[in-house]
Order: structure tokens, then C-alpha cells, then sequence
């Protein structure tokens, strides 16, 4: 051990004990805290009687200020338990211009001495932090409340310390990030999606930090790190903005479940609260009320792998496109010009002309046409009353109120949807169930959009900032949908390689018509994957601009057999052999659930586990599921099964083909019997 290694375990150990002091403290202060909490609630119960209303609600405020502060005591003894067991990750010297130097000590939460009012450790999200992401040695410069610090870093330095024991430090001479890095991707898959913060990297570290972007658009290829990165950035965000918006003010989007568990922990891992998330599809049934059933989107899907209708195709294509949402805009103002078939109404002795009714009508233009009619109706009331001078009758009234809607044309959502494809001439393109009231899923957020523009709905206010994963299974009408309802800053990712349906798929351009305040930013490293299962991936579908990190690992393996039944059977080979591998977790990823209930049937025992639909949760060891629902997941070991010539030909499969590869991060097998798929032939 050299004297610097001997100098940084001897500060670990003086950190340490900071830490333990302030955890003894904070304890105190709870029991303190607990204890008046308790009096105060006895004096209370026992002088209910003798206080005036005054007293009780002072008594009252009192007690929640004193449980809220208790409550912050216990997040802050979390914080310091966890600081305890890894304090930081980082350290850079920096002497700021004219001023003396300061080591500067970084981790996932901040520690201040408060004796000596003193930062021992600043939190990673802190302005100061930044340079550790940003620069090497020399020049640096950050951001302050009153503006930009010049200096220079001399030193640079990174930790690695778990159960409170420092494993190694690396000094800045050597290319750290890089070395720190090759180790964090080298190891294992977890259950859940781990924080990153000792190792971001600079592009990454710039879209984390971004808060001026109100619409911000994640573009990244496969193991770029989006996901990663919007939930840093969240992170970020409650950091920056913690006076104005709280975990709860957040809401995921994600695909399913099983994608929300994954990704669960991150955000308590930095220190913050569980983040509110809603998979699409729950937004959907949320926004149809109960009076529909619709086809969720891995129906869709499968349906298109099974049996690609040219119809059912069809259908899809034309209501993914913008022209789709414009046409819909069309149809819209057609319905308003159009459908109000106005007459004068006579009301007694009166007669309301026309023109009055329908300036009315117009007047409300901002309100849903289907929410104007009680409005004109009491317009046109007191029209009445003011031409007659007197009260109106019940019946009068109601006259009025049956009269106005009468004039328009239809009043339920689903009659102008239909109607709808009729305007456009095109009726072929709606399939609707009318027994069970079901809609196809490339219908349900056309049908939203049109039912949020004819009655409006109620926004989510509440939210002051949403995210959007796997933002390339989604349509213009999703986002014309999602950008009226969320009128808040949103951050919205994917990749267009990873299409789970060509049909029906949005790159960052289309999404940037209808945000057209976007930012884009393109990630182009890819980390997840070794060089040769990234190489593979590759050649399924290429990206020239993709960028694979420098780590190696084995080759994957092509395996063939002579038959179905060998293939089944030489399964259980491969998963013997990664259970002695020392590796967590396995996924066998299939193109459809029939094949994955066959895998599974031939794979069965304790801890292999068939992940379907409606699981909600993602664990460690063998994994049997389908591609789609092995999107935003990660492996050590990946096993392709039945990857022929007959199971992998649409450009569907190569899609599902293309994600089933890239979620391997250290091995990669792909099993066939007969012809190869062309996708995979050398
Ligand atoms: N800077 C980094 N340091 C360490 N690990 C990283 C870094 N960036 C990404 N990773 C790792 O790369 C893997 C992929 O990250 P993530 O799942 O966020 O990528 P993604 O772009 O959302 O992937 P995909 O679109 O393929 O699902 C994860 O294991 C993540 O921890």
C-alpha cells in the first residue's frame, strides 16, 4: 500500500465516523422529536375539553410540523446509513481563480459537517460535481447561483468502496473513466436497473444536467444508456427543482410491468422516492372509461407475427402516419363547420333566430363542441327572458336544453369515429366489435384524441414532468394525445432499431413535428453488449453510426440441429451450462409465447421462471419470455431458440431478432434446426 492509498483509507475511516456521529444524532433527534410528539398528543387528549377552537388547530399545526420534521430526521438517517456503506466514488482537486484549493469529495448524497458547517461530501447532482463528469486535468470551469467559477483541477480520483471498505482508488493518470468503467459493464446482470453515477459519461452527463429543454428526445441505439439516463435525469431534476417538484410530481410511461420493476429502484438507490408509473395501455383504459375493450398492443403484435393480414397491416400503417393525425385535424374542423345544423327556435311567442343560436355556438369555439350545448342553451334562456321580460317556465326551459343538442349531429364519440372513416371514404379501415364494444389498438389513441378534442378530458396537472420509454411504439395520435394531456416538460426516448412493429413505429423526426420545441440528442456508444455480440447484432441490422465499447468476451454461438425434438433437448445443456458459469441471470428469448410455453415446458425447475404478460415482476436466474417483452431488459447470457429461415423472415422478426441479440451483455446462443434465418446467414 502506497502513502497516498495509506492517506485516502486513513480519511475513509475519519469520514466514517463523521457519518456514525451524525447517524447517533440524527437518533437522538428522533426519539426527541417522538417523545414531545407523544406529550403533545397526552396533553391534548386529556385538555380536549377545555380548548377553544383556536388552541386545537394550533395544537393541530403543531403536530404535523413536528411529524414532518421527524419524518425529514428518518430520510435523513436513510441517507446517512447508505453514505456509510459507500461514502463517494470521486474526488478532484480543484483550485478555484484566486482563491485556495479544495479537495472535493463526491457522492450519491451530500454530508455536511455541522460543526464545522464544512461539505465533506457534495452530491453528485451538485453544480460543483459537474467537472467530475465534464473534465479531465487542467482548465474546468462550473456553474454557481451567482455564475461561472474558473479554476483548474490537479487531481482526479476514483473509489471504489462497498460495506464501508475501500476495494481500490484509481488516480487520474491512468485513463480512469475508461478503467471504471470496462469494470462496472464487466460485471453482472441484476435484477434491477442499477444506478450509474460513478461512471456517466460526458454526452450523457450534458442530457442529464439539461434543464432548459421542455421537451427533451433520447435517441439512443441499443445499451446507449437511455433509460438509464431519464431516470439520472429525474433525479437530477428533484434535485435542481426541489422546492417546486416532488418524486410524486413525476410520471413514467412504460411499456409493461415487468419494464416499471426493473427499472423501480434507481431513483431510491440515488436517495429520492419511488416515481409514480403507468404502463400505456393503463393510461389508455384510464382515458376510455369502462364502456370500451380494446387490444392491447402485444395482441397487436402478436397477431402480426402470427398471421400478417395484409388488411390488419394496412389498417395499422395508415393510422401511424402524421397524415392519419392531420386528417383527423381535418375532420375536426369539418365538424365544426359542418355538424351544427342550426335553426331558429321558437319558444313561445318567441322566435330565436338562427344567427343568434349559431354566434353562440361559435362563440365557445375553445370549449368541446360536445360540452357547448348547455352553454348556448343558457344563452339562448336568457335571450328568452330578456325579449319577454319575464321567468321562464320548466317547460320552456327544457324545451331549450333538448333543442340544442337536437342540432347537432351526433353525440356519441364512437357515431363521429365512424363517421369519421366515412368522411375520408375509407370505412373498410375501422374494425369495430360491437358486441364486445372493442376497439383494435391501432384505434384506441385515435379514438382518445378525437373523444379529448369533441368533449375534452380531464389533464393531468398534477404532473409537472413525464417520461416516455420506448418512445418508438408509439404514434402521432399517441403523442397528439400525450401533448394535450401533459402540458408539463417531458423527456421521451428510444430507438427506432428496436421496433417491436415496423408499422406502426415513430423516430425522433416525426416525434419532433409534434414537439416541434424539441431537443434531440443522438447516443451513439453502446455499453450493455460485448464487441463481438454488438458486432453481431450489427449485422442483423446495421448501424453505421453506432459506436461499440471496447470489451470482449466470447464469440456468440450459431448451434444447429438435426432436429426439433434435438433442439428442445440440447436446451437444458445450455442452461446447465450457465448455472455453472457464475453469471445471474439467463434470458431465452423467443419470437412468440406459444414457443416460449414450449421452451418452458421442456425447461421447468426451480428457478426458471416464464415471464408473460401479466407478470409483474423480473428476477434473477433463467428467464423464459418473448422479445417484446424482453424490450429495455438485460441479460448475461442471452439464448435465441429456433432462429430459422421460416421463424425469422418478415422485416417483424428481424426487428424482434435485432432486440432478443442486443439484450445479451456478456454471451449470446442462438439454436436452429433446418434452414438458417436469412437474417443470420453468412
Ligand atoms: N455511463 C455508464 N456507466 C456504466 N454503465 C452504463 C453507463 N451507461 C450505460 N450503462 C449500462 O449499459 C446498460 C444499458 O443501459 P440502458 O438499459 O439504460 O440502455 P438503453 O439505451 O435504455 O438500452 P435499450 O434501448 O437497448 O434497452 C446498462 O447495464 C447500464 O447500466
Amino acid at each position: 500500500m502506497n502513502a497516498t492509498e495509506q492517506e485516502e483509507r486513513a480519511y475513509l475511516e475519519e469520514i466514517k465516523e463523521k457519518l456514525a456521529l451524525a447517524i447517533r444524532r440524527g437518533d437522538e433527534a428522533v426519539r426527541q422529536f417522538a417523545d414531545e410528539l407523544r406529550q403533545k398528543k397526552q396533553y391534548l387528549h386529556e385538555h380536549q375539553s377545555s380548548l377553544d377552537e383556536a388552541d386545537l388547530v394550533a395544537a393541530d399545526q403543531s403536530i404535523n410540523r413536528m411529524a414532518f420534521t421527524g419524518e425529514a430526521a428518518v430520510a435523513r438517517k436513510r441517507r446517512l446509513l447508505k453514505l456509510g456503506q459507500s461514502p463517494y466514488f470521486g474526488r478532484l482537486d480543484f483550485t478555484p481563480e484566486g482563491k485556495p484549493k479544495a479537495a472535493v469529495y463526491i457522492g450519491v448524497h451530500s454530508f455536511l459537517d455541522e460543526q464545522q458547517r464544512q461539505n465533506l461530501i457534495y452530491d453528485w447532482r451538485a453544480p460543483i460535481a459537474s467537472m467530475f463528469y465534464d473534465y479531465e486535468l487542467g482548465a474546468a470551469v462550473y456553474t454557481t447561483p451567482s455564475g461561472l467559477l474558473k479554476g483548474s483541477i490537479d487531481r482526479k480520483r476514483q473509489y471504489k468502496i462497498r460495506d464501508g471498505q475501500l476495494e481500490f482508488m484509481l488516480e487520474n493518470d491512468v485513463n480512469i473513466h475508461d478503467e471504471v468503467l470496462q469494470r462496472e459493464l464487466a460485471k453482472s446482470a441484476d435484477d434491477k436497473m442499477k444506478n450509474i453515477v460513478a461512471t456517466i459519461q460526458r454526452d450523457q452527463n450534458a442530457v442529464i444536467r439539461n434543464d432548459t429543454a421542455s421537451v427533451m428526445v433520447i435517441q439512443g441505439v441499443a445499451g446507449s444508456g437511455k433509460t438509464s439516463i431519464a431516470l439520472h435525469r429525474i433525479a437530477f431534476l428533484l434535485y435542481r427543482y426541489r422546492e417546486t417538484i416532488a418524486a410524486r410530481d413525476i410520471l413514467i410511461i412504460s411499456p409493461n410491468k415487468v419494464f416499471a420493476d426493473y427499472i423501480s429502484n434507481v431513483l431510491p438507490e440515488l436517495g429520492e422516492e419511488h416515481i409514480p408509473e403507468l404502463v400505456m395501455e393503463e393510461l389508455a383504459a384510464d382515458l376510455l372509461g369502462n364502456q370500451y375493450t380494446f387490444q392491447r398492443f402485444f395482441e397487436q403484435v402478436a397477431a402480426l407475427l402470427e398471421r400478417p393480414d395484409p388488411a390488419f397491416i394496412e389498417r395499422i400503417r395508415f393510422k401511424s402516419s402524421t397524415d392519419f393525425l392531420r386528417q383527423l385535424n381535418q375532420y375536426l374542423l369539418h365538424v365544426e363547420n359542418n355538424y351544427f345544423a342550426c335553426t331558429e327556435l321558437r319558444v313561445g311567442k318567441i322566435l330565436v333566430p338562427l344567427a343568434f343560436i349559431q354566434a353562440r355556438f361559435r362563440a365557445y369555439h375553445r370549449v368541446p363542441v360536445l360540452k357547448r350545448f348547455p352553454l348556448v342553451a343558457q344563452d339562448v334562456r336568457d335571450h328568452v327572458r330578456s325579449a319577454t321580460g319575464r321567468k321562464l317556465t320548466g317547460s320552456e326551459k327544457a324545451t331549450i336544453g333538448e333543442a340544442i343538442p337536437h342540432m347537432f349531429r351526433f353525440h356519441q364519440v364512437l357515431d363521429f369515429y365512424q363517421d369519421f372513416y366515412r368522411w375520408l371514404g375509407r370505412p373498410e379501415l375501422l374494425r369495430f366489435d360491437y358486441q364486445r364494444r372493442h376497439l383494435e389498438y391501432a384505434d384506441v389513441f385515435a379514438f382518445i384524441y378525437l373523444r379529448l378534442r369533441l368533449e375534452g378530458l380531464p389533464a393531468y396537472e398534477h404532473v409537472k414532468h413525464l417520461v416516455v420509454d420506448e418512445m418508438q411504439d408509439y404514434t402521432p395520435v399517441h403523442y397528439a394525445v400525450l401533448a394535450r394531456l401533459f402540458a408539463c416538460r417531458k423527456t421521451i426516448l428510444g430507438d427506432v432499431s428496436q421496433t417491436v412493429n415496423p408499422y406502426s413505429a415513430s423516430s425522433a423526426a416525426i416525434i419532433e413535428r409534434i414537439f416541434p420545441q424539441a431537443e434531440v440528442v443522438r447516443l451513439l456508444r453502446s455499453y450493455r453488449s460485448t464487441l463481438e455480440i454488438t458486432t453481431f447484432a450489427q449485422r442483423i441490422t446495421p448501424n453505421p453510426d453506432l459506436i461499440a465499447l471496447e470489451r470482449h468476451g466470447p464469440e456468440p454461438v450459431v448451434a444447429h440441429f438435426d432436429s426439433p425434438a434435438a433442439e428442445l433437448a440440447g436446451l437444458p445443456q445450455l442452461v446447465a451450462a450457465f448455472q455453472g458459469s457464475g453469471h445471474q441471470s439467463l434470458g431465452v428469448i423467443c419470437k412468440t409465447m406459444r414457443q416460449a410455453e414450449v421452451v418452458h415446458q421442456e425447461l421447468q425447475a426451480p428457478g426458471v421462471q416464464l415471464l408473460t404478460a401479466e407478470s409483474t415482476a423480473f428476477t434473477e436466474g433463467v428467464i423464459i419470455t418473448t422479445t417484446y417483452l424482453a424490450k429495455g431488459l438485460e441479460f448475461d447470457e442471452v439464448i435465441v431458440p429456433f432462429v430459422t429461415a421460416q421463424t425469422y423472415r418478415t422485416e417483424v422478426d428481424k426487428g424482434m431478432l435485432y432486440i432478443a441479440c442486443t439484450r445479451a451483455m456478456h454471451r449470446l446462443t442462438l439454436t436452429y434446426t433446418q434452414a438458417i434465418s436469412p437474417f443470420l446467414a453468412t
